[in-house]
């Protein structure tokens, strides 16, 4: 397994919130999504207020410290929602020894106000806070995706900027907020090359929401071109002032897909950094389309090109047409098929990041 580069993230960190011109900030956002696959969104609470993010982290550490039998009540289902265990999923499954040092709580979507799984008995109260939470992240995805879409120029006549974003909006999605925890692992039981917080993957959705916490690194990711890891640090320079440490956006392999590889998957992990005193809690926000949707050609010149491209490396036209007939249900379902066959009927239980 390559090891960390150490070089410095040369991933940008870009102000949303309205300052700057538009047009400049969506192909800003283009710029590094194409570039790194993964981008800083600065986080002055404008976009999701600062005690809503901090509120989250409490109620996560309020969830994954309450007993095990409580946590056991609402263990994953085939629904992918629900929580997992320490070492019970494996998202690099043909490298890794070990299950990943975490544990995962995964909410789905939630309907007049009501989660649609049973949640514990921790969470239960706390009804009306996450639902807030998550319509948060699902508004900052359609911000982003209305950025994309003016930095990739779509045309005005087949929707303009707001072409991804109204594939997002409204209708069923399997979109997923994840609670993560990564317990430290003292450095005596440490086995180096072995033991690893969450293995090297890409997401398989549209967008991923990342919220970090001060003082808890980890995040690692493999820039296109690049066979080394770079890590992501929580606060990256002219952010360490910032109340609250930048929202990481990463596109996943379904919008990376549809950009025809314009805008890129990275690939990702977590590891226990070489000091590593401290427990690791994240926030993920994993976006996919509304299911229906069809994976049609984006209407933008600069993806045309990259179409192109693919076509001179190779991918027949059957191939990508039928890429383009598929729904984003059909393909995250494929997907899932093809990596995670346990939650698929083949017996096996681990290996269930269907969300990544
Ligand atoms: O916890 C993190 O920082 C990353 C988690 C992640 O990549 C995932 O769950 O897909
Ligand atoms: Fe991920």
């Amino acid at each position: 397994m390559a090891s960390s580069t150490g070089h410095p993230s040369q991933v940008p960190v870009i102000d949303i919130s309205g300052t700057l011109p538009e047009l400049e900030v969506g192909r800003a956002l283009v710029d590094a999504a194409a570039t790194y696959g993964f981008v800083y969104i600065k986080n002055e609470g404008k976009d999701i207020p600062v005690e809503a993010i901090d509120r989250m982290f409490e109620l996560s550490k309020q969830f994954f410290s309450s007993p095990v039998e409580e946590k056991e009540k609402c263990r994953i289902t085939e629904t992918n929602r629900g929580w997992g265990g320490m070492q019970t999923e494996t998202l690099d499954v043909k490298n890794q020894r070990v299950g990943d040092f975490k544990e995962a709580m995964n909410i789905g979507g939630f309907v007049d106000g009501k989660a649609q799984q049973p949640l514990p008995a921790s969470l239960v109260d706390h009804e009306a806070e996450i639902d807030q939470f998550q319509k948060y992240c699902h508004e900052l995805v359609l911000k982003v995706l209305t950025l994309f879409g003016l930095g990739l120029e779509i045309d005005p006549l087949a929707g303009g900027s707001s072409w991804f974003a109204t594939r997002h909006r409204d209708g069923a999605n399997p979109s997923i907020l994840r609670l993560l925890y990564y317990p430290h692992l003292s450095r005596s039981d440490y086995q180096p090359g072995i033991d690893i917080r969450a293995g090297a993957h890409s997401d398989y959705g549209s967008l991923t929401l990342l919220f970090q916490r001060p003082g808890q690194p980890g995040l690692e990711i493999r820039p296109p071109g690049s066979d080394g890891w770079t890590p992501i640090p929580v606060q990256p320079p002219t952010t360490e002032h910032d109340p609250s440490p930048p929202i990481l956006v990463n596109t996943g392999d379904l919008l990376a897909s549809w950009t025809d590889n314009l805008l890129r998957s990275t690939v990702h992990r977590v590891v226990f950094p070489v000091e590593d005193v401290a427990d690791r809690y994240s926030i993920a926000y994993f976006a996919h389309p509304v299911g229906t949707t069809v994976l049609e050609a984006v209407p933008s010149a600069k993806v045309r090109e990259k179409a192109k491209e693919k076509e001179a490396e190779g991918e027949s036209v059957q191939e990508r047409e039928a890429r383009r007939a598929m729904t984003a249900d059909e393909y995250l379902f494929s997907r899932l098929k093809a990596t995670y066959l346990g939650l698929y009927g083949n017996g096996k239980t681990e290996g269930k990041a269907v969300t990544a």
